[in-house]
């Protein structure tokens, strides 16, 4: 067991109590040298699944916090996996550099482990924290600022869908729907928890800085108005520099067809006075990028966004699916879940087969560490560049180039929002 300082006495998260929760949330909201709107701490307390929240207390008070979503996870092929989604680290300021962090990790790693969830994911709010744990960062995303005036999308030819105004709450069971049948389609997407729509409807005035309430536009077939898209967006202009110059601000764009998606990208660019239209996060392939008539103009910007942890490696590479056929064998490095350590025997005949993974004693092809592994898992971060960044190693001629190709999907991996 690690051990704080003599005074502070011994390092042991426990599950919270219900009852324990505000103090730990401030306890948080000091780590982070932040403070919510009421609004926003309401809907984080309901959303808190207590008997997955972890403190480490010095004495009565508690010092350091972890906690976990019951997550479902697309991988590529389509399943939609259980994942232990965590958040709400954090360690207060007089405690750091101590290890606390790192035994919240281990008690969290361990439960979910016990659970059965083969994967666990994070945002962080710095890169560097992760990696020791083995987690390998596993999707990007585009934030975009697009100049309005120099970059249009056309309506889509033919008119196929409708456009309508619609109350974000009274829409949000049919959008839902919607955004439920998009999540095995890319990977990284999380299948909305129940409870969960009101992250994405989240509008306190508190919180609207003297923008106008968040809207809903919805995409409708045109001949028997069946849903085929929705944006929700917000709007904020100001009249200061003598003329209108508004923002708009996207907060989500769903659809199920390229009329509808390239209808709603019409629709959030052409909204009188405004000249900027902003969306904090896109797949890094979204088709956007090919929609707009001048990319450039999006002032696109690249950040990280998923990190993967193979929590129970054989089971989260049975789990998805192979880009091409591969026959490999990978030497697996965990130093935190040592239970992964060893040589796993990877077999699958393309995309339309399930795959096959258990340990072997034969000679590995790649040796690799989890995170790598974590990583390439979602498809978006091929092993061959970590390859060329010194993290993958090639033991036998061409296995890099096969296992590169096998672990890539189509489509990118992308996180829709942040927990
Ligand atoms: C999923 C999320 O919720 S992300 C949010 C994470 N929380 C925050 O960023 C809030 C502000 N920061 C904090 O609360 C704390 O500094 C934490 C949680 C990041 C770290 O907590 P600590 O208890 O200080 O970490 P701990 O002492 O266990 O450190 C473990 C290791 O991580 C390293 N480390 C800690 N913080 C950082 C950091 N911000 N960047 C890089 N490395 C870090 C330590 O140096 C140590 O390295 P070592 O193992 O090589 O010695």
């Amino acid at each position: 067991m690690t051990h704080l300082p003599q005074e502070h006495g011994p390092l042991e998260p426990r599950v919270l109590q219900a009852a324990e929760w505000d103090g730990w949330y401030d306890a948080l909201e000091t780590a982070f040298g932040s403070a919510e709107s009421p609004e926003r701490r309401a809907m984080w307390q309901a959303l808190t699944e207590v008997d997955r929240s972890l403190a480490v207390w010095d004495g009565d008070r508690p010092v350091g916090a972890a906690g976990a979503f019951s997550f479902r996870l697309a991988v590529p092929g389509g399943a939609v996996l259980p994942a232990a989604g965590v958040t709400m680290v954090g360690v207060l300021p007089t405690h750091r550099r101590r290890g606390v962090l790192t035994a919240l990790m281990r008690r969290q790693l361990d439960d979910v482990h016990e659970r059965g969830e083969s994967l666990a994911v994070l945002t962080a709010s710095e890169p560097g924290i992760y990696g020791r744990y083995g987690y390998g960062l596993a999707s990007w995303q585009l934030g975009v600022r697009i100049d309005r005036a120099r970059a249009r999308v056309a309506r889509p030819a033919g008119e196929p869908v409708r456009l309508r105004l619609a109350d974000p709450a009274g829409s949000a069971a049919d959008c839902e729907r919607l955004y439920a049948a998009q999540v095995p389609l890319r990977p990284g997407m999380l299948a909305r928890r129940p409870g969960w729509e009101r992250v994405a409807l989240f509008d306190p005035p508190s919180e609207r800085g003297g923008r106008a309430p968040l809207q809903c536009v919805l995409a409708e077939d045109r001949a028997d108005a069946t849903l085929l898209g929705y944006a929700r967006y917000s709007v904020g202009i100001s009249w200061e520099h003598g003329g209108p110059g508004g923002e708009v601000r996207v907060r989500e764009v769903t659809a199920a067809t390229p009329g509808a998606r390239a209808a709603l990208w019409n629709y959030l660019l052409e909204l009188d006075l405004t000249d900027t239209v902003v969306a904090a996060s896109l797949p890094v392939d979204d088709p956007l990028l090919h929609l707009v008539s001048d990319p450039r103009r999006l002032r696109s910007q690249l950040s990280d966004a998923l990190f993967v942890r193979l929590v129970e490696v054989g089971d989260a590479l049975r789990s998805r699916r192979y880009a091409a056929p591969v026959d490999l064998v990978l030497a697996v490095e965990d130093e935190f879940c040592p239970w992964n350590t060893g040589r796993w025997h990877l077999h699958a005949a393309g995309p339309e087969h399930p795959a096959a993974c258990e340990p072997t004693e034969d000679a590995a092809d790649l040796a690799l560490s989890v995170r790598e592994l974590g990583a390439a898992y979602l498809g978006g971060c091929t092993l061959a560049a970590q390859a060329a960044a010194g993290l993958v190693r090639e033991l036998r001629p061409g296995a890099l180039a096969r296992a590169s190709a096998a672990f890539g999907w189509p489509v990118a991996p992308w996180l829709p929002h942040g927990f």
